[in-house]
Formats: structure tokens, C-alpha cells, sequence
């Protein structure tokens, strides 16, 4: 269980995020939305103790996660490419990571087994450097690392983003097994109103830096969201 408590991140006077109150259960499928700027990467880097917040704490299974370490074996996550290793090749990447975890080299290419149709021969055997790889390949590295290791928790941000049609569809095929095999919470931040709901059981949108929805997804919600942003869109902005 995820719990969040009077979380709030302020720079100088600008408050950007303020959340009261949020239980996120173990195996819920998370989606959080929200406009460029409305607070969703902040959210998960404090949630991850990448920054700190300005009030309030973040637990996960009852550890703050700004005070305990226990909850990062637990807990796999890909926020950006500053999570890579961009000098090693993916092999060395995944055997860095295998060590890490623990992983024998069968583990590691059981494990990987699962990623084959998404890594699409683009990723392994090209004899070439993270850094070099395109964002898209850059992107299926950094979620696979991110459920390495068998984690109950992961946090991905944008996960769909840079990712071609085909691998999307794989993508969410492979969380919603990881879903159902392992009841891992997924938190999955994402401007793909369609993907993200049709992944999640439970949708929030942030407005700068608040809750404004907090939804159970059903047949209604993709339709509800749109109308919504839609209606943002419509909105005149009177300077
Ligand atoms: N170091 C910082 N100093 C000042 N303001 C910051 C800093 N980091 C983030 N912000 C501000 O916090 C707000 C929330 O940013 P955040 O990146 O969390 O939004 P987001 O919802 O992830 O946006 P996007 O969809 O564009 O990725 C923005 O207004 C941003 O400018």
C-alpha cells in the first residue's frame, strides 16, 4: 500500500503540487493524467525520494520512503534516461542490473524472454551503446529494467511516449500480465487518455498540482476525460 499525507512541493512561492490525502492498495493499476506542468513527474520523484517534498510524507508498506530503504528493493521504476547507463551496450546493462538483483544468467534470459517481440531484434547484438539507441529503444530498456527483479511496485512515467504503435499494444500486454501474474501496483503517468485507461482500474488527474478526479475506470471514463480535456481546451484563457 502506497499512502501519501499532506503531500505538498513548493518552489520559491509556487506551490505545484498539494495533495492531502492518497492510498494507492498493493495491485492496483494507477493512472495519473494531467495537462503539461500539472505535477505527475513531480509526484513520482518524490514518491521514488528523488526530491524531497516541502511538507508531508510519502509511505510505502508503512516506510517513509524519504527515512527507510527497504521499499527500493521492492519498488522498480523508469522515469526518464537519466535512469540508463548510456556508456554500456544493453547486454552489459542487463547483466549490471542482473547483478544487482541477484539474477543467475538463466534468470536473467528467462526474464528477458518475456521482452523479445517488443525489443523487436532492435535492442541485443547490434554492438551498440545505450547512448546511441533511438528514445523509442531507449524507452523499452528503461521499463524493461524498471520490472527486473521482481518487484511488487512500479512506477513508469510516459511509458508510451516515443513507442510505435506495435509496441505500445505490446507494452500494455506485457504490464497486464505482470498485473495478473504477480499483482504488481502499477503507477503509470501518461498523455494517452486511450492507453491509460485501458490499463488502469483507477484513473487520477492532476490540475497544477491537484486532484481534480479521482475515477474507477469503467466503460464511461475514456469518454468522461476527453470530454473534460476537451472542454479545458475550449476554455479562453482572459490574461
Ligand atoms: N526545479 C524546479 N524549480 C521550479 N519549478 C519546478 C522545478 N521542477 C518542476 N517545477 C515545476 O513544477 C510544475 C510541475 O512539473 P512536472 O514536471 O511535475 O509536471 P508534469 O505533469 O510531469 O508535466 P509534463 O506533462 O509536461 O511532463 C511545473 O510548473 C514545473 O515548471
Amino acid at each position: 500500500m502506497l499512502s501519501i499525507s499532506n503531500l505538498k512541493k513548493t518552489y520559491k512561492e509556487n506551490t505545484v503540487l498539494n495533495i492531502p490525502g492518497l492510498e494507492i492498495p498493493q495491485g492496483q493499476s494507477f493512472g495519473l493524467i494531467g495537462n503539461n506542468g500539472a505535477g505527475k513527474t513531480t509526484l513520482f520523484r518524490i514518491i521514488l525520494d528523488l526530491i524531497r517534498a516541502t511538507e508531508g510524507t510519502v509511505t510505502i508498506d508503512n516506510q517513509d520512503v524519504s527515512k527507510t530503504e527497504d521499499w527500493k528493493k521492492f519498488t522498480g521504476s523508469f522515469i526518464d534516461e537519466k535512469f540508463l547507463i548510456g556508456y554500456l551496450t544493453p547486454e552489459e546493462y542487463f547483466n549490471f542490473l542482473a547483478e544487482v538483483y541477484g539474477l543467475s544468467k538463466v534468470d536473467l534470459e528467462n526474464f528477458l524472454q518475456q521482452f523479445k517481440e517488443l525489443f523487436n531484434d532492435e535492442i541485443f547484438g547490434h554492438k551498440k551503446y545505450i547512448r546511441d539507441l533511438s528514445k523509442g529503444n531507449k524507452k523499452k530498456l528503461g521499463v524493461t529494467g524498471a520490472l527486473i527483479g521482481s518487484p511488487s511496485m512500479v512506477l513508469l512515467d510516459e511509458p508510451f511516449e516515443n513507442l510505435d504503435p506495435t509496441s505500445q499494444i505490446r507494452l500494455k500486454k506485457i504490464i497486464a500480465q505482470y498485473k495478473k501474474d504477480k499483482n504488481v501496483t502499477f503507477l503509470i503517468s501518461s498523455h494517452d487518455l486511450n492507453h491509460v485507461t485501458e490499463i488502469s482500474e483507477r484513473i487520477v488527474a492532476l490540475e497544477k498540482g491537484e486532484i481534480i478526479k479521482d475515477l474507477s475506470v469503467n466503460e464511461r471514463t475514456l469518454e468522461e476525460l476527453n470530454e473534460y480535456f476537451q472542454g479545458n481546451a475550449n476554455t479562453v484563457v482572459v490574461e
